[in-house]
């Protein structure tokens, strides 16, 4: 039986977060703390992304507030598939209490950096490279393709010779136009992938869309929550898995797939702090991870969450 706390956070972007989807401007989330008989603590977070797949924000609260004062955990292995960010933050929680306080220290990883969409990825990238970053993401779909085109070229001047970029879609290119990025692409080494070209239902499409093209294609939407990666695995992608652990559900339950079945994996960021931020690169640890984390978010908040 564990004591549980738990508190609802809010922060804004420095500048909000723009895909396909939209803008994105205050990520709300929820810290929970689990207390053992003996009075040891650790901490968990609830870090949502509704429009990813994952529940919302007000059903992860009402999940906290129906739990009242204690939990064990039965009730944790017992949270719903319908709640995947309920069940990584209480489920990596737990699974803090198995290590020693040593090993729960992050270790180091490569990061890849996300910049801005549109034209402000331009002015971003020299500081991002200063830092030593040397993988970078740019949300493409956002703009008319002649224009991101435009500016596409001009980051591969910029971009340092021995650096990677990642060029996400989230899912919103048409058949045209993904073809049209695969082939600009298709001429250029640094391109570590695509992802997400078409929207999150299209797997064949994409499959066909790989066997086509030299540049490798990665999936995100597609495969946001668990049974999704399940469900993308079984109708035959052997791509790359872009996996969000924060919303992807249990981390032994994940862990325990990707090894079986040999994924080629990148973690990525849902925003969360360093609470989540841990849990996940915990989990990469475990699984020797080696493309670079997306997790190279700290330019947008002003905060030190
Ligand atoms: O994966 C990364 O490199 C950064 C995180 C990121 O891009 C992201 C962050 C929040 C919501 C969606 C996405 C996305 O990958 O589409
Ligand atoms: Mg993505």
């Amino acid at each position: 039986m564990y004591k549980f706390t738990y508190s609802v956070y809010r922060r804004p972007f420095r500048q909000p977060l723009t895909t396909s989807h939209g803008k994105w401007e205050i990520r709300e989330g929820i810290i929970i703390q689990l207390t053992d008989p003996s009075g040891r603590s650790e901490l968990g977070e609830i870090a949502p992304i509704p429009w990813f797949g994952s529940e919302s924000i007000d059903r992860s609260i009402e999940w906290c507030q129906q739990v009242g004062d204690n939990i064990n955990t039965d009730k944790i292995y017992r949270i719903p598939d319908e709640l995947p960010a309920c069940q990584f933050g209480f489920g990596s929680a737990l699974t803090a209490f198995d290590l020693s306080r040593s090993s729960t220290l992050a270790p180091h990883f490569e990061l890849s950096g996300l910049l801005p969409a549109g034209a402000a990825a331009i002015a971003q990238l020299p500081a991002l490279v200063r830092r030593g970053y040397s993988t970078f993401k740019w949300k493409i779909g956002v703009l008319p393709i002649v224009q991101e085109e435009a500016i596409w070229r001009q980051l591969l001047v910029d971009l340092p010779i021995d650096a990677k970029l990642r060029l996400d879609a989230n899912g919103g290119l048409t058949q045209t136009t993904a073809e049209r990025w695969l082939e600009i692409c298709s001429a250029e080494a640094r391109i570590e992938f695509i992802e997400q070209p078409l929207a999150p239902a299209e797997i064949e499409r994409t499959i066909a869309l790989a066997a086509r093209y030299h540049t490798p294609i990665a999936l995100d939407e597609s495969v946001a929550t668990f049974d999704r990666i399940q469900a993308a695995h079984a109708r035959g992608w052997r791509g790359i898995y872009v996996i969000k652990p924060g919303i992807a559900g249990f981390p032994w339950r994940l862990a325990k797939f990707i090894t079986r079945h040999q994924l080629d994996v990148v973690f990525s960021a849902v925003m969360e702090t360093k609470v989540g931020t841990a849990a996940a690169w915990r989990l990469a640890a475990d699984l020797k991870i080696s493309r670079s984390l997306g997790f190279g978010v700290e330019d947008w908040f002003d905060d030190d969450l």
